[in-house]
């Protein structure tokens, strides 16, 4: 310490001041002081933390004795009586060591540095009181320390003899009676959030040096806005925060900028920032770029630091005319957490607070009270044209390969699927696709296509299907040709042969293999004997003359060479019906049926004998004369049988008397059964078994 140095000066008695400390001494750096910062502190009573910070901010630390006032009632007339050891701000009087001290309140933030307050002759100078500008404030002052003035002062204090019961009533009363400096209330400017001279503050603004935040609210203990406070408090709040903002408050790079002990500061905020009713919401405010000049020589700043004041809505007006530089995109990205003021977990919101969505931005409409119609043009502008967007053709381009295969060639892909051919037209089949005898079977044509056949549907004897155009006997199965089949079925055939079963020829020796396959056996059935087809033993073909046909036709012994219809006698799969030895559970004989109770032997049967009975009867019963009717000579096949009597079977009532059980069935009709042609040569070949009366003449 140079003896006669000039210093700012504090005092920091209490921990709960540290902020306040802290910005101020930011402030004046800031603003680029040449001159020394000094902090009168309690040691006692200050935490450790707390002094370090001081340590870190002050040039000086000078631990002090704490004068506190005999005295207190007084200080309950200003309602602080957190004011009680104020009076340790006499020291300042002697630290002779300074040749000028500028003290200033720890309530005080500089907005430029006012240097030149060191070069006042006077011993004594301060700033009068916005309370009683008739007093000085001791907020701040200009000393020219001095022993005689100390002891006077502590006397003074000692005695209890102060109006307002701390130092600034003491000094004032000091003062009373010697020459001392006014300066002016732009060194100490003391906004009221209560009252303010807002004329005067927008005309004097410019010159405002300090600005000294007086009374019990500090600004550390308040939100960054007060609720009802005037715009002149509002921007002289927002300016000592912004330097508390620039310095300490933590960033979003997730430090607490400034130097050792920073932290406590930001511990002696939070602990005095209580939540201030119907303040909340308070935000970080935007940091001014102005004054993070600090990084300019001292000598250009002393006196150009002076920042312009700004009202809302003015910056942008000030950044286009050059008057200030536009913040820092950095500063403006810098976020800052919102700051609650009420904590909505402890109490219910403020009563007088603004409500939810105020800022939101409203419109008001008005009537349109014009009374004329509206008229449309006559034309409207044409819409403008050639509004489209050419979609721009994307380069193919090629990457650089990255793996060892990409740099080979690459095959073109051979496959084919269904979808990249066209459907091929239908060919005619090629001579591979006919087989033996495919005069015989065909594929459906196209046209019996409609159903989208999956497989080939085989028709036989369908001649008008192209496939039986390509019916080739020269093509032929590939085992077709090995003659050890041949031979093996050749052999094969010899020995069925030899025991009379060849399966071709299974067919029962008595059918009738010559005759032709379309006629029924009905047909048959109805023929008369005369006329029956009825196959002799000496007609009957046997085995070897169907081999030998066959043999004869061709040599081959092709599986699928199937014979013709000719050759093939009736249907060979068919088998011939066999005669069942038990018929309804019973045991029948061996040539016929059960023999019925009360029926006569087919030999006894004399259909003419019978008919002329029945005749009879009819007659009699229906009054009809006999002999008027003749039952016809002609065989009666296939007539309706309408007269019928009761018979074994017990059919329905019988128009004529019905006989006992003696009586001989007269006029039963025998539906007409199929008797298995017996070419035993036991019938006596009556084969009509029918008798018929038919109606119609009956009647
Ligand atoms: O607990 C305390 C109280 C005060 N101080 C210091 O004392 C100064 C004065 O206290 P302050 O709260 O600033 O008082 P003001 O509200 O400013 O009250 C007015 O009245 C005070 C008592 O007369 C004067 O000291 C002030 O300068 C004057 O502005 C503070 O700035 C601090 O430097 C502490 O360090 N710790
Ligand atoms: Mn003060």
């Amino acid at each position: 310490m140079a003896a006669g140095e000039d210093v700012y000066c504090t005092l920091c008695m209490s921990d709960s001041y540290l902020p306040g400390a802290a910005v101020l001494a930011k402030s004046l750096r800031d603003s680029g002081t040449t001159k020394k910062l000094a902090v009168l502190i309690d040691q006692d009573r200050l935490r450790q933390s707390t002094v370090l910070e001081l340590q870190s901010l002050y040039n000086y630390t000078i631990s002090v004795e704490r004068i506190g006032t005999p005295n207190p009632a007084n200080l309950y007339l200003m309602n602080r009586p957190d004011l009680l050891y104020t009076f340790s701000k006499l020291n300042l009087f002697r630290l002779t060591q300074f040749r000028k001290i500028v003290y200033l309140d720890a309530d005080v933030v500089a907005l430029r540095a006012p240097d030149e307050l060191f070069a006042l002759e006077d011993s004594f100078a301060a700033a009068p009181d916005v309370g009683w500008p008739d007093a000085f404030n001791t907020g701040v002052m200009v000393i020219a320390p001095h022993e005689g003035d100390y002891h006077a002062l502590r006397t003074l204090a000692s005695a209890g003899d102060s109006f307002d019961g701390a130092d600034q009533g003491l000094l004032n009363q000091y003062f009373e009676h010697k020459p001392w400096k006014r300066l002016s209330f732009a060194y100490n400017c003391t906004p009221s959030a209560n009252y303010q001279y807002e004329p005067a503050y927008r005309y004097y603004k410019q010159n405002i040096s300090m600005v000294h935040f007086i009374g019990s609210d500090k600004p550390w203990q308040q939100s960054r806005s007060v609720r009802g406070a005037s715009t002149a408090y509002q921007e002289l709040l927002s300016r000592w925060w912004a330097v508390y903002d620039r310095h300490f408050t933590v960033s979003t790079h997730g430090y607490i900028a400034g130097q050792r002990g920073s932290r406590a500061v930001q511990n002696e905020v939070g602990r005095y920032q209580q939540p201030v009713e119907g303040s909340y919401a308070a935000t970080g405010y935007p940091m001014e770029s102005k004054m993070a000049n600090s990084a300019s020589p001292p000598e250009a700043q002393a006196t150009t630091t002076e920042m312009p004041f700004t009202e809302p809505g003015e910056d942008a007006e000030n950044i286009a005319q050059g008057r200030i530089e536009p913040p820092q995109t950095a500063d403006m990205r810098r976020f800052s957490a919102p700051h609650m003021e009420w904590d909505a977990t402890r109490a219910a919101p403020p009563p007088e607070s603004r409500p939810e969505a105020a800022n939101f931005p409203t419109t008001t409409y008005e009537f349109n009270m014009d009374a004329k119609p509206f008229v449309p043009p006559t034309k409207y502008p044409e819409p403008p044209k050639d509004l489209w967007y050419e979609v721009p053709i994307a380069k193919e381009e090629k990457l650089a390969p990255l793996f060892p295969w990409e740099e080979r060639d690459v095959p073109t892909p051979t496959r084919r699927f269904a979808d990249d051919e066209p459907s091929p037209k239908p060919s005619p089949p090629s001579e591979e696709e006919s087989f033996p005898g495919a005069d015989e079977f065909s594929v459906q044509s196209d046209a019996d296509r409609s159903v989208e056949p999956k497989t080939p549907t085989i028709l036989v004897n369908d001649h008008q299907s192209p496939w039986s155009t390509f019916g080739n006997s020269s093509t032929k199965n590939a085992w077709d040709d090995v003659t050890g089949i041949d031979d093996y079925v050749r052999q094969l055939t010899a020995f069925q042969k030899n025991r009379g079963k060849v399966q071709v020829l299974q067919q029962n020796s008595r059918s009738p293999i010559s005759s032709p396959p379309e006629q029924t056996q009905q047909q048959q059935r109805n023929q008369m004997p005369g006329q029956m087809h009825v196959l002799s033993p000496a007609n009957e073909p046997n085995a070897d003359d169907l081999i030998a046909a066959v043999a004869k036709r061709r040599e081959s012994l092709i599986l699928t060479d199937f014979p013709t219809a000719s050759e093939r006698p009736s249907l060979p799969v068919t088998p011939a019906p066999r005669r069942r030895n038990v018929l309804w559970g019973q045991e029948r004989g061996e040539e016929g049926l059960v023999e019925a109770e009360g029926v006569p032997q087919q030999g006894d049967w004399d259909p003419n004998v019978q008919l002329e009975e029945l005749r009879r009867n009819s007659l009699l019963e229906l009054k009809i004369p006999v002999g008027r009717k003749k039952v016809p000579d002609r065989e009666m096949v296939g007539s309706s049988l309408k007269v019928v009597t009761e018979g074994v079977s017990g059919g329905s009532s019988p128009p004529g008397p019905v006989g006992g059980g003696k009586q001989p069935l007269t006029g039963i009709l025998k539906k007409p059964t199929f008797v298995e042609p017996d070419f035993g040569g036991k019938r006596n070949g009556q084969g009509g078994e029918e008798v018929v009366a038919p109606t119609e003449e009956a009647s």
